[in-house]
């Protein structure tokens, strides 16, 4: 495909199952709608480099054709390769690209990148490939799924893998592009379950689950219920990698009392996926049951933290709703809940408590909706002016979202 390319993935929200989805347990998660990240890919400045500019995490990166050319491609671009084990020699060779990145969100980004760029297009030169995300980075939303899709989806494209229809992706063509977002997913945290890429791919929601042979099953839930929730991001920066190594260790020493906990959670995403399906009132307080139930689990893993109590104390003292961290935990965001009766005036207090005394970010935002997109080159060089600014440092979330959020403007994208 000819330049430019602009891609988009959602971020998500899981419901019931975090850290018991990477055990093989099922697990619930819907995509949502108004956080996204959006990549493009231009012409570089000069024909022979490589560009990054992530400014979201301050990475400006440029890699010369000299640099490049020590790494050479894997032979066979079969994603089934790489999912046990990434390739060590390919990990070697791109050592000495990544020697110069600043902290893990850099490092992991770039990683990312470069896995995906030499696997499935790596001789091509002369691109520049900007991200800008109106989801918060590191806070359990799914921000690396969301690039990761991104990254494969676009970089499948300049590869030549993805181009069969101009006016859809195939559904052969999303599983290309979760397959590798997958991959992606291993550079950045190690040990994912696919949960996240999945719901970034194929949008809505699913009720996943991860086989013992690597595989994965993920049925997708196209009448998600909209539940009255609010997503508090507590801003306290943590690491997916280092929380889903965490658990790992907890249940090599203690793995009589961790399994259970992991088949109870497992149990919570199946009965969950059933209320799910047949929400209202006379089970809607069951729902909040399992949401509460899975917060105790979540905690007796040792991946909650203080700031994510303070969200689940208050809403528990205001009566508002059940409150459980989402994601990977340890900081990060949580979900809470409303009961069906909490006042708009509770729920207002309830914000303005958590954004004004302790400094969190609420949302209140819609789940399900699109997965993973893609624009034309002709649409996006008839508004190249528009969307070029937009990922400049300087834009906002709303600017992003204004523009570019699909379904919401007058933008084409392609599903
Ligand atoms: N907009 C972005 N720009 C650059 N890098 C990003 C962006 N979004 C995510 N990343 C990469 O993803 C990493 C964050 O991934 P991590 O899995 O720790 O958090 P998360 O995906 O937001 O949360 P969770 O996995 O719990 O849902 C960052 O270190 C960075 O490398
Ligand atoms: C913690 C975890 O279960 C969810 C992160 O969003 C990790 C994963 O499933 O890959
Ligand atoms: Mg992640």
């Amino acid at each position: 495909m000819s330049l430019p390319i602009l891609t988009s993935a959602p971020g998500k929200v899981i419901i019931f199952g975090e850290h018991s989805a990477v055990f093989n347990e099922p697990a619930i998660a819907a995509s949502v709608s108004s956080l996204r990240t959006y990549l493009l890919v231009t012409e570089a400045e000069t024909s022979d480099i490589v560009e990054l500019d992530f400014p979201d995490i301050g990475l400006d990166h440029k890699w010369s054709a000299a640099e490049l050319s020590h790494v050479s491609m894997p032979s066979k671009v079969v994603a089934i390769e790489h999912f046990k084990n990434l390739n060590p020699e390919l990990n070697a060779a791109l050592e000495p690209l990544l020697k110069s990145l600043h902290g893990s969100l850099q490092y992991h980004a770039a990683y990312c990148f470069l896995y995906l760029y030499f696997s499935l297009c790596g001789t091509r030169r002369g691109v520049k490939f900007t991200v800008k995300s109106s989801s918060p980075i590191g806070a359990g939303l799914g921000s690396s799924a969301s690039i990761s899709v991104c990254l494969a989806l676009a970089i499948g494209k300049l590869g030549g893998h993805l181009n069969s229809k101009p006016e859809k992706l195939t559904k052969l063509e999303l599983d290309f592009v979760n397959k590798w977002s997958f991959i992606g997913e291993k550079c950045i945290h190690g040990t994912p379950s696919g949960i996240d890429n999945a719901v970034a791919t194929y949008g809505n929601a699913v009720l996943f689950q991860r086989q013992a042979n690597a595989e994965t099953k993920s049925e997708q839930i196209l009448d998600f219920p909209q539940i009255p929730m609010i997503l508090t991001n507590t801003k306290i920066p943590r690491s997916t990698k280092v929380l889903v190594a965490g658990v790992k260790d907890l249940i090599t020493r203690q793995p009589e009392i961790v399994s259970p906990i992991l088949k109870s959670m497992g149990q919570l995403a199946s009965r969950g996926a059933k209320i799910l399906a047949d929400l209202d009132d006379s089970n809607y307080a069951d729902l909040c049951e399992l949401i509460r139930i899975n917060h105790g689990l979540l905690v007796s893993l040792g991946v909650s933290h203080p700031g994510l109590e303070i969200i689940k104390a208050l809403g528990d003292s205001m009566s508002i709703g059940t409150t459980k961290l989402t994601g990977a935990g340890g900081g990060g965001c949580a979900l809470t809940i409303l009961n069906r009766d909490a006042s708009p005036e509770d729920v207002e207090k309830f914000k303005s408590i958590l954004e004004n005394e302790h400094k969190y970010k609420t949302y209140m935002t819609g789940l399900g909706g699109p997965g993973c997109a893609f624009m034309s080159s002709e649409e996006i060089k008839e508004n190249l002016p528009v969307i070029e600014s937009l990922f400049r440092k300087q834009s906002s979330v709303s600017d992003l979202n204004n523009t570019l959020l699909p379904g919401k403007t007058n933008l084409k994208w392609v599903h």
